[in-house]
């Protein structure tokens, strides 16, 4: 039994094959009874198992190229770039591709593992090779701090005994219970399950026993969640909109924000994999007719491809400059899970709470 490991993800690439191909080698896995695998043919670009097609299926037609992947049985969920290493098939397999002359698809090297690479500073950065265009243009750059501007913002989300405490103030049901404070106010909004709590899980990654909740599943929070940092500034976790938001979601976020005297900032939080969806546009149009300042922040980078990332940063430029007024026109890219370009975010609350001493 030989393993797949030495698949990188460029192997993947290497591993499709034209139709005509495919039907020649769909014929060999059929009369192949002693595989310990089941075989997926998927569309190159819809690579699912649920969309893949076994070797019994009929192939489509009109499409000309198909990855092949031999999942172990035992295997429930099987994503080829994530999973690709635990595959394994036999010899056979082999057979066929050089069969087929693509002997470099299958390599009995040991796999050379890559470390994920880590975002720049500002992970937008790690966009621009891919165009030509500047991505973020001076003039757009709102925010650029040194690295030790971003030491110093950074201090400001580290608790520092009595004199600096981080700590969560209260739950708000409604504007009328939001805590009574001269602090700025930052809100950070967006759909439900966007990952709103997991980034603020993330500003405060270093103050011990302090909890943020989130959830698997949307519309976990379900009041205004308030969080002092110091005397610098509030942060308020929101109810997200969308999926099972909050019967008074309106009462609840939108007439804070309408009413709130100390908010400097709103923050809304767009899925870096799908860009402003329609129910961000509702939000967005709200806050630019009652003209309140605000960020879009892209989160979740972790998860999208460079690319799909890039035509997403693109669309939400076009849609700064184009559409909106009270906008900041630098976006803002985020991992709350990684905590890739937390660092400059949390530079950004500084300087906009005016906190940096
Ligand atoms: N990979 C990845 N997952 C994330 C990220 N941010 C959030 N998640 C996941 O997305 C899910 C929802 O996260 P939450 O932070 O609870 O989302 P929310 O916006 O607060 O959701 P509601 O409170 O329901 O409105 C959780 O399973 C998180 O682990 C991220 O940057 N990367
Ligand atoms: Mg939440």
């Amino acid at each position: 039994m030989l393993h797949m490991s030495g698949l990188t993800r460029r192997g993947i690439k290497q591993l499709q094959w034209s139709e005509s191909q495919l039907r020649c080698l769909s014929h060999c896995f059929t009369n192949y009874e002693d595989a310990p695998t089941t075989v997926f043919m998927a569309q190159t670009n819809l690579i699912t198992p649920k969309k893949g097609l076994t070797t019994q299926q009929p192939l489509h037609k009109g499409k000309s190229h198909y990855s092949i992947l031999c999942r172990k049985n035992s295997r429930t969920e099987c994503h080829p770039r994530l999973h690709l290493r635990n595959f394994e098939t036999s010899s056979k397999f082999f057979t066929c591709s050089r069969l087929f002359s693509n002997t470099a698809a299958v390599s009995a090297k040991p796999p050379t593992i890559t470390k994920k690479k880590k975002f720049s500073l500002n992970p937008i950065d790690d966009l621009q090779p891919l165009v030509q265009v500047p991505l973020l243009p001076q003039i757009e750059r709102v925010v650029d701090p040194t690295g030790e501007e971003v030491q110093r913002a950074a201090q400001l989300f580290r608790p520092a005994g009595q004199r600096h405490k981080i700590e969560f103030v209260l739950s708000a049901p409604s504007p009328d219970h939001a805590p009574e404070n001269s602090r700025p106010e930052i809100a950070i909004m967006g759909r439900s399950n966007v990952g709103k709590s997991t980034l603020l899980q993330c500003l405060f990654r270093e103050v011990p026993n302090l909890v943020v909740k989130t959830s698997k599943t949307p519309g976990h929070t379900k009041m205004a969640n308030f969080f002092r940092v110091g005397s610098a500034m509030t942060l308020v976790d929101m109810p997200g909109y969308g999926y099972r938001q909050p019967a008074d979601f309106v009462h609840i976020v939108e007439d804070y924000l309408l009413q709130r005297k100390n908010l400097v900032l709103t923050v809304v939080l767009v899925d870096g994999k799908l860009g402003i969806v329609r129910q961000d546009w509702h939000r967005i149009e709200m806050l630019e007719h009652a003209r309140l300042r605000y960020v879009l922040v892209m989160t979740k980078i972790d998860k999208v491809s460079q690319h799909v990332l890039l035509k997403n940063v693109l669309a939400v430029r076009q849609v700064i400059k184009e559409r909106t007024k009270a906008c900041l026109p630098q976006v803002f890219l985020v991992s709350g899970m990684t905590g890739d370009g937390v660092p400059l975010l949390q530079y950004f609350f500084a300087q906009v709470t005016d906190s940096l001493k």
